[in-house]
């Protein structure tokens, strides 16, 4: 019967992308302290203080440097990449809060950190119709195209993504990225996000197919940010308020950074709610504070960290934007000029104005050869407004007004470009 329940727990997950909790528990000292957010580029991004929220001031978190023996010669199907082999982690697409918030149910899946294997997808032989599309796509693809590629996904949810035909990759279905990259087509932001194919089925699952960044680089170098102060839906605190489901998977990530962080009685229940976690993510970081945060940085040297939980200070973040850029003010001045023009983009686009974009990330790629490029990413919690509603993006969130802080966070990215080409 566990069996059973295991197998359509998965299934279930496959259908929803979502990721499920895990289930032991730690017994865990009881110690909380509150403190405020580290002042950082100005007092505007002091307004955002996040309600409820404890944390203490120390934590650990995860890095990985490549080892040699992890590196081998490889069939890399775009050839911009070495290889790579491991991987560590999971969980999944567009994961809905709603969903978090209801399931309590448990696997081991936690999220993707930094270069990997992607598989292709493979041809089962089936002879139903396999595929539908909305747009697009070129399948099944030639043999050598369905050769692995090795990949850097530096956030979000392993096993997310598969290797598509060359130039591109595919991610899991999420209805809501799919339905903003329809509405982005034609938009001014348009031509810093991945292009996007369509939508290719396959054996009941669909996934999105855009155009691979890396693949204009060589040995490229990426760092993820995740952009605005807030990182979860309003939704999702309002779920969590009326019908709080603390999750386990989201207490032991906490209790893995900062065995302090839970309150006295997260530790008894062994469980903390997702918005709950969010924030203290948030004000670990420099979310609420700068309005971005870095999620991880994967180096051409083989170097890749995701240990940035509690990079906040405005100091710490220009160290690690220096240690990822190193010394080179060519690199530093197209970062500058790609995120000023994004900062254009922004202010004429319709779509900008009309979804709150949360979750979402901005991409910095840069290689040997001089190439920089910045690029929207992850759309999977970006929603449109009601009718007639807009949003600023510039201004505090106050439960209600959906406010992002995406613009804040921009701002201060450019700001930390300058104080880097200043230096
Ligand atoms: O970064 P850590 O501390 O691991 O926390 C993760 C990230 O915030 C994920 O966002 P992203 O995918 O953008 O990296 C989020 O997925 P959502 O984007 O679905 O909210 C996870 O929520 P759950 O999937 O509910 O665990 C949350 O546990
Ligand atoms: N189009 C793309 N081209 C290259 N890399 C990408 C692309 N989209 C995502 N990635 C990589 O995958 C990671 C996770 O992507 P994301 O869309 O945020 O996934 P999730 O929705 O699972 O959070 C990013 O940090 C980046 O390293």
């Amino acid at each position: 019967r566990h069996t059973e329940r295991k197998k359509s727990r998965k299934n279930k997950r496959k259908q929803t992308n979502k990721k499920i909790p895990n289930e032991s528990c730690d017994e865990l000292p009881q110690c909380v302290e509150r403190i405020e957010p580290a002042s950082a580029f100005g007092s505007v991004m002091d307004a955002h203080r996040v309600p409820q929220v404890t944390i203490t001031p120390d934590g650990g978190g995860f890095s990985r440097e490549m080892k040699q023996e992890d590196w081998e010669e490889g069939e890399a199907v775009d050839g911009s990449l070495r290889r790579k082999l491991s991987t560590s982690s999971v969980s999944s697409t567009g994961s809905s809060a709603v969903e978090s918030e209801d399931d309590l149910l448990s696997d081991n899946e936690s999220k993707s950190k930094g270069i990997i294997t992607l598989e292709p997808l493979v041809d089962s032989g089936e002879t139903k119709p396999w595929w539908k599309l909305k747009t697009i796509v070129h399948w099944p693809f030639s043999a050598a195209q369905r050769r692995k590629l090795n990949w850097v996904q530096l956030a979000g949810h392993k096993g997310n993504f598969k290797a598509a035909d060359e130039g591109s990759i595919l991610k899991k279905f999420s209805e809501n990225e799919v339905q903003c990259f329809e509405r982005l087509r034609g938009d001014a932001l348009l031509p810093f996000v991945p292009l996007y194919h369509g939508v290719v089925e396959k054996d009941g699952e669909s996934f999105i197919r855009m155009d691979d960044l890396l693949t204009a680089f060589d040995l490229p170098n990426v760092m993820d940010c995740k952009m605005g102060v807030r990182t979860y839906l309003e939704e999702e605190l309002v779920r969590a308020r009326e019908r709080p489901k603390p999750r386990e998977d989201l207490y032991k990530k906490m209790v893995e950074v900062d065995s302090e962080g839970p309150t006295a009685q997260e530790h008894s229940q062994c469980g903390v709610t997702k918005p709950r976690y969010m924030q203290w993510r948030e004000s670990l970081s420099s979310s609420n504070t700068m309005g971005f945060r870095i999620d991880g940085i994967k180096k051409c040297d083989g170097t890749c960290r995701t240990d940035f939980k509690k990079t906040r200070s405005e100091q710490d973040i220009i160290e690690s934007f220096k240690d990822f850029v190193g010394d080179n003010v060519n690199i530093i001045q197209s970062y500058l000029s790609r995120l000023m023009e994004i900062q254009q983009a922004l202010k004429t686009s319709a779509f900008f104005k009309q979804h709150e974009v949360i979750g979402s990330s901005l991409l910095f790629i840069h290689d040997h050869t001089g190439n920089a490029q910045v690029w929207m990413i992850d759309f999977g919690k970006t929603t449109a407004l009601p009718e007639g509603h807009v949003l600023k993006h510039d201004v505090p969130w106050r439960e209600g007004n959906r406010e992002d802080g995406y613009l804040l966070g921009l701002q201060n990215l450019i700001r930390t470009m300058e104080a880097l080409s200043s230096e």
